[in-house]
């Protein structure tokens, strides 16, 4: 089975570079999907409390017999639930509906600036990792100024920025912001929802290797230094999305994909998101 790279968190907690999302796996489907990426190799999960399968999540990862330290389970505090005593409480269910006492990485799922609570709501994931109950702490969907808050108003600066990114996105100055401060990237919607997969400039790459278009922009990801969550139902795709081990793009490959970016997103803006 394939060794999954890496990338050390700037608490020196190390994060596998490739990971399993379930956005939109109904709580029927979760056990199954999560059984098989397990399968498959994949350790690290990305759930939510939003996603309304946590509980299967969980269930899947304790029939898998897998050792609890061998896996990397993230999940996050829904926008409803932003300020510090109602994210302690959100925590304090999402570990009961995983079945876990601890969390690798707990995450603000989005910043809501309308409501401005993402400080106190930082605060209280301060206070979680300071009590033990989460490996590591990080935020997702964060602008610069955002973080510059978190920065400058907490104590810790975030472990990881979670972020739509893929190829139509490559959210270079975001990626550097992240880089001076010691932010790991994290790409939500890795294969861009499967949207850019007949993309000529990605078949044509994928003949090239032998590959398919989301295994190369999957290993793009990885190149640029990316942790990556990709999600699928479909076994095989499973499957193929994580077998990304065994070749590489060349620095013509990558500049090539990277020249897709239109700026296009396909999930809010997190300036103006205000579902809660
Ligand atoms: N923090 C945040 O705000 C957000 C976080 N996320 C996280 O990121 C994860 C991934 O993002 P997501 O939006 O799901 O999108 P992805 O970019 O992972 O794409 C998923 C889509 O691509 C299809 N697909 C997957 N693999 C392949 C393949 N090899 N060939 C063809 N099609 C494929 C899937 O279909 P099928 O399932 O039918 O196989 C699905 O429709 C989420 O599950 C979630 O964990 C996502 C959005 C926002
Ligand atoms: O998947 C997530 O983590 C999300 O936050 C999305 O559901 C997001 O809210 C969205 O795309 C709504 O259209």
């Amino acid at each position: 089975m394939s060794t999954v790279p890496e990338v050390s968190l700037n608490n020196g907690v190390r994060i596998p570079q490739l990971g399993f999302g379930v956005w939109q796996v109904p709580a029927d489907e979760v056990v199954d999907a999560v059984s098989t990426a397990l399968e498959a190799g994949y350790r690290s999960i990305d759930t939510a409390a939003a996603y309304g399968n946590e509980e299967g999540v969980g269930t899947a990862i304790q029939r898998s017999g897998i050792s609890r330290d061998e896996l990397f389970v993230t999940s996050k505090v829904w926008n409803s639930d932003h300020g510090y005593d109602a994210t302690l409480r959100a925590f304090d269910a999402t570990t009961q509906r995983l079945g876990m006492e601890h969390l690798d990485l707990y995450l603000i799922h989005w910043p809501m600036p309308e409501q401005d609570s993402y400080v106190s709501t930082w605060k209280a994931l301060e206070r979680l990792y300071s009590d033990g109950r989460v490996r590591a702490i990080g935020v997702s969907n964060f602008h610069r100024l955002h973080l510059q808050r978190v920065i400058e108003e907490g104590g810790i600066v975030p472990t990881v920025n979670q972020i739509e990114l893929h190829p139509r996105l490559t959210q270079s100055a975001m990626r550097e912001f992240h880089r001076e401060h010691g932010i790991a990237t994290e790409a939500w919607s890795p294969l861009g929802q499967g949207k850019l997969l007949e993309e000529p400039t990605l078949q044509k790459l994928a003949d090239s290797h032998g590959k398919t278009p989301a295994q190369v922009i999957l290993r793009w990801h990885l190149q640029l230094g990316n942790v990556a969550i990709p999600k699928s139902v479909t076994p095989e795709r499973i499957r193929a999305n994580f077998d990304v081990f065994d070749f590489e793009l060349s620095n013509e490959d990558m500049d090539e994909v990277s020249a897709l970016n239109t700026g296009q997103r396909y999930g809010p803006d997190p300036d103006t998101m205000n579902v809660s």
